[in-house]
């Protein structure tokens, strides 16, 4: 136990925000965060509606850069390198920081071709290497023996869970270091949501993963770490396992206990 502890306090920082603060406009969506992201552990952001948890994730791949009008300050860091510097090539960042969205998003091609399509792009070409890939990035989300009879099939006649399933391989095939999932299963039934969150636990062994959910059983399930968000704000971080059992903000509790949100 103590030993337990011990290695806790020494994971590794993968990510880190220091004083972030973001703007829609005058809207004021995130105030002051200040969040480390450990290393092969899963940290679930939590909170109700509107208050700031997506708008988190998308800063830590620079996904609000498209969003007219906002802006940020403060630092965020993946590992030594600040990517909240302008100069950060955001197309390299998105390589390390993968993300998975809440409605499944294979493109409009075949199951081969959704996972072959981030080598390709940088710059594999050959058929023995993207061949290995699809199918090592299949097996990893336990969607090889359900389709490998028919890889040139298109993604999109897969089952929902099937899709996402394939969307979590196609950002494997890329080799982040860590994966951003927004609410990946609330669009999915109970069956294709509890092989979500295996594939997720598993994953944890080779990715840092960080998770918004709306569902507190979720988080309980596969977060190591949990953060509490209300109205932009962290009103409560910790492991989740402290957060779920003795909360220490009043607001959290009553979140968890489902009085609001
Ligand atoms: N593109 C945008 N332009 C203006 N305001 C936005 C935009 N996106 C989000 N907001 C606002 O910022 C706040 C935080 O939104 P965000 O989506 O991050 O919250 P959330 O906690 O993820 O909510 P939900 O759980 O409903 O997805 C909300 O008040 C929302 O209305």
């Amino acid at each position: 136990m103590v030993l337990s502890l011990h290695q806790q306090h020494h994971k590794e920082t993968v990510m880190k925000a220091e004083n972030l603060q973001f703007y829609y406009g005058e809207f004021q969506a995130l105030k002051n965060i200040n969040l480390e992201i450990k290393k092969n552990q899963i940290t679930a952001l939590i909170g109700p509606s509107g208050c700031g948890k997506s708008t988190f994730l998308r800063t830590l791949n620079r996904m609000n850069d498209f969003i007219p009008e906002s802006r940020s300050e403060g630092k965020i860091y993946l590992h030594d390198l600040e990517i909240t510097n302008p100069a950060v090539d955001v197309v390299d960042l998105r390589k390390k920081v993968g993300m998975v969205f809440q409605q499944a998003n294979p493109f409009p091609v075949s199951i081969y071709d959704n996972i072959a399509y981030g080598p390709r792009i940088h710059g594999r070409k050959d058929k023995q290497f993207l061949d290995q890939t699809v199918e090592s990035c299949l097996r990893s989300v336990a969607l090889w023996d359900e389709v490998k009879d028919d890889l040139r099939a298109p993604a999109t006649s897969l089952s929902g869970g099937q899709q996402q399933r394939l969307v979590i391989a196609r950002v494997l095939a890329i080799q982040p270091d860590v994966i951003l999932m927004d609410e990946p299963t609330s669009a999915l039934d109970p069956l294709s949501t509890n092989k979500l969150e295996s594939l997720i636990l598993r994953l944890k062994e080779k990715y840092t993963i960080v998770i918004v959910t709306h569902n507190m059983q979720q988080a309980a399930r596969v977060s190591d770490q949990t953060a509490f968000f209300l109205n932009g704000e962290i009103v409560e971080y910790g492991s989740t396992q402290s957060i779920f059992s003795n909360p220490q903000h009043e607001k959290t509790k009553q979140y968890i206990m489902g009085e609001f949100g």
